[in-house]
């Protein structure tokens, strides 16, 4: 066990296609790390088994600590109140106090008996990322932060996200189809392609990249040497 994720030789197939091809990677303790890729990628079926959802057909996975996952799509309880779907968070735990999450977002105490399905995205993100820490993890697995949100919201959950990292100490691994929020915000980032990590590097280097550039930052990034 050398990371808070640690991913060896992961090769998963579906009747017969194969959508992860030997991939490993490792999300080290205390780190901000990116999976990046195009649809289709495998990026799903990845977190899939992480998540113990489907089992690999080759390949170990293991994590060093208790890992919480922010689904794609949030998936919320839309007729449970917002304190009602953070509490299921906290059911391994046996947690059931929720005033930490409305600390760390303050919008939400006003919503707090709310459906959760009447929520805008912005807010039910927070309600996922709420959910999520209700289990105490010490590795999050954040699928698709940035799914259909407005940039300005974005920009807060990824201040957030940050805020959890540093005072935590919360290892992460974000699941992103935007590129350039992942390398802005992360520290190493591994790109996925036809099932296979194609690349991998410090988010810096990977940014400046011209394959990267090219497939996945729309091909214009300037590059100033200082
Ligand atoms: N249940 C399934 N049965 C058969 N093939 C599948 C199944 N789930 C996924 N696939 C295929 O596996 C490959 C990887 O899919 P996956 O959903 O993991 O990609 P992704 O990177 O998450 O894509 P997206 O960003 O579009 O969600 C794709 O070719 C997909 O069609």
């Amino acid at each position: 066990m050398t990371g808070a994720i640690d991913i060896s030789a992961l090769t998963v197939r579906y009747a017969g296609a194969t959508a992860l091809d030997d991939v490993s990677l490792t999300v080290p303790h205390h780190g901000l790390t990116a999976l990046i890729g195009a649809n289709g990628a495998g990026k799903t079926t990845l977190v899939k088994a992480l998540c113990g959802l489907i089992r690999p057909d080759h390949g170990t996975i293991t994590v060093d600590g208790r890992i919480a996952h922010v689904p794609e799509g949030r998936e919320m309880f839309p007729d449970m109140t917002v304190d009602d779907n953070l509490r299921l968070g906290g059911w391994r735990t046996r947690r059931r106090d929720t005033a930490a999450i409305y600390d760390l977002f303050p919008g939400l105490a006003a919503l707090r008996a709310r459906r959760a399905g009447t929520l805008s995205g912005g807010q039910q993100q927070m309600v996922a990322i709420g959910r999520a820490l209700m289990a105490d993890p010490d590795v999050l697995v954040v699928d698709e932060l940035s799914l259909g949100l407005a940039p300005m919201v974005v920009t807060s959950l990824v201040d957030h996200l940050v805020t959890l990292h540093t005072t935590r100490d919360l290892s992460v691994l974000l699941i992103e189809q935007n590129a350039r929020l992942a390398l802005d915000l992360c520290h190493y980032a591994y790109v996925l392609e036809s099932g296979r990590i194609a690349l991998h590097g410090p988010a810096p280097i990977l940014a400046r990249d011209p394959r990267v550039t090219a497939a996945y930052l729309g091909g214009h990034i300037q590059v100033t040497d200082e």
